[in-house]
């Protein structure tokens, strides 16, 4: 396996999860900070990888061809790019950024702002949350997928709420509304003036109202699950955390589910997931779910209102990134899937 943009917050818990896992091998790493030090001088990995040169980003197809898998932490546009030419050499790739997430080319410059520069990929990407198989197209899963889209942070635990309602016609899809609150490591290492220790400390503010890149991605995932038009409205909102995120979906029940049968749905849909936990809404918490690959979801139906309120939470970096990216490199090579401990 080789890792493009090591350096990264989700770069980097990749490179310790990959090193960890007895039957994968770490065969290269590429950043442009990084470029010429040891992996061991910025992440504590286990010795027979804390070796390992740090390539450039020039050289990262060069690097990736050592490996039959390339797992790229990199800003979308440059996986965009980098993702077809891997491809084109042989070499599998899954891709944590949202290039590959949305099968619509069109709806790249509105949501990314960029133009795709290989939209013939998009119908071909396995979109890989392994606990809802439904919000892909692909029948085979991401066993022998080439290419496989790692879904957003806040996307998978919002599609983890609401999949099971939307799959079992409980909710109107028309109209259904999130609420997300992430801790700082989910914006990346980049600088900016809304990042600041100043801005975050002791406050919280939503941002891209209206305009996040993760609400098109999960009408995509809820519409497939469903066999319905989805509609989403997301607001996000930036917590004075590190670790961590927590949604709140709403949705008003369609009376095809009685509300007291509405938990046991998310019992049944998730009973085979063993990262995924069904508790009571209230023991949903940042602190359960920081640092695992775990996500945690509760659930409650209020029969008077006709509605539903359903919150889950995961590690932005693990569930939300790297080891969700792990689980579908396992599925895809056929490894034995990443320990839940
Ligand atoms: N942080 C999170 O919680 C999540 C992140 N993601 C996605 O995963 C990917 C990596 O995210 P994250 O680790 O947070 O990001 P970071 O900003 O922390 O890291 C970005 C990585 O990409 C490299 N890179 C290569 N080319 C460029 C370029 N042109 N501009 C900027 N960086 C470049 C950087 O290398 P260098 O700095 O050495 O040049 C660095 O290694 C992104 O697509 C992100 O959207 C997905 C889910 C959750
Ligand atoms: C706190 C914060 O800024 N979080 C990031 C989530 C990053 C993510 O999951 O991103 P991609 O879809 O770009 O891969 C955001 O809201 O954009």
């Amino acid at each position: 396996m080789s890792i493009v943009g090591v350096s990264g917050f989700a770069g980097s818990e990749l490179a310790r999860l990959v090193a960890e896992h007895a039957s994968l091998s770490l065969v290269g790493v590429v950043a442009d900070r990084w470029k010429g030090s040891k992996l061991g001088e910025h992440v504590r990995v286990p010795a027979s990888v804390a070796k390992l040169s740090v390539a450039p980003m020039s050289e990262a197809v060069n690097v990736a061809r050592q490996g039959e898998v390339a797992l790229l932490a990199t800003p979308a546009e440059v996986s965009a790019r980098l993702a077809p030419e891997l491809l084109a050499h042989g070499v599998r790739v899954v891709d944590l950024s949202g290039a590959f997430r949305l099968e619509d080319p069109a709806a790249y410059p509105r949501w990314y702002g960029f133009d795709h520069p290989a939209p013939e990929l998009l119908a071909e990407a396995h979109y890989g949350l392994p606990e809802v198989a439904s919000a892909s197209t692909r029948a085979g899963g991401a066993r022998d997928a080439r290419l496989v889209a790692n879904p957003g942070c806040y996307a998978t635990a919002a599609i983890l709420a609401l999949a099971p309602l939307v799959e079992a016609g409980a909710i109107d899809p028309g109209s259904m509304y999130v609420d997300g609150k992430s801790g700082v490591s989910g914006a990346g290492r980049k600088v900016e003036e809304r990042l600041l220790f100043m801005e975050v400390d002791e406050n919280l503010s939503a941002y891209r109202v209206g305009n996040h890149q993760h609400t098109p991605e999960i009408e995509q995932a809820l519409s497939r699950a469903g066999r319905v038009r989805a509609s989403v409205t997301f607001v996000p909102h930036l917590l004075p955390v590190r670790r961590g995120l927590l949604v709140t979906a709403f949705a008003r029940l369609s009376g095809k589910v009685p509300h007291a049968e509405v938990e046991a749905l998310f019992r049944r849909a998730y009973a085979p997931a063993d990262l995924v936990e069904v508790r009571a809404p209230e023991d949903v918490t940042l602190a359960q779910v920081a640092y695992t690959p775990y996500a945690r979801l509760g659930v409650r139906a209020d029969a008077e209102r006709g509605s539903v309120v359903v919150t889950s939470a995961l590690d932005n970096l693990l569930k939300g990134a790297a080891s969700q990216a792990l689980q579908n490199l396992c599925a895809m090579i056929g490894a034995p899937p990443l320990s839940s401990h």
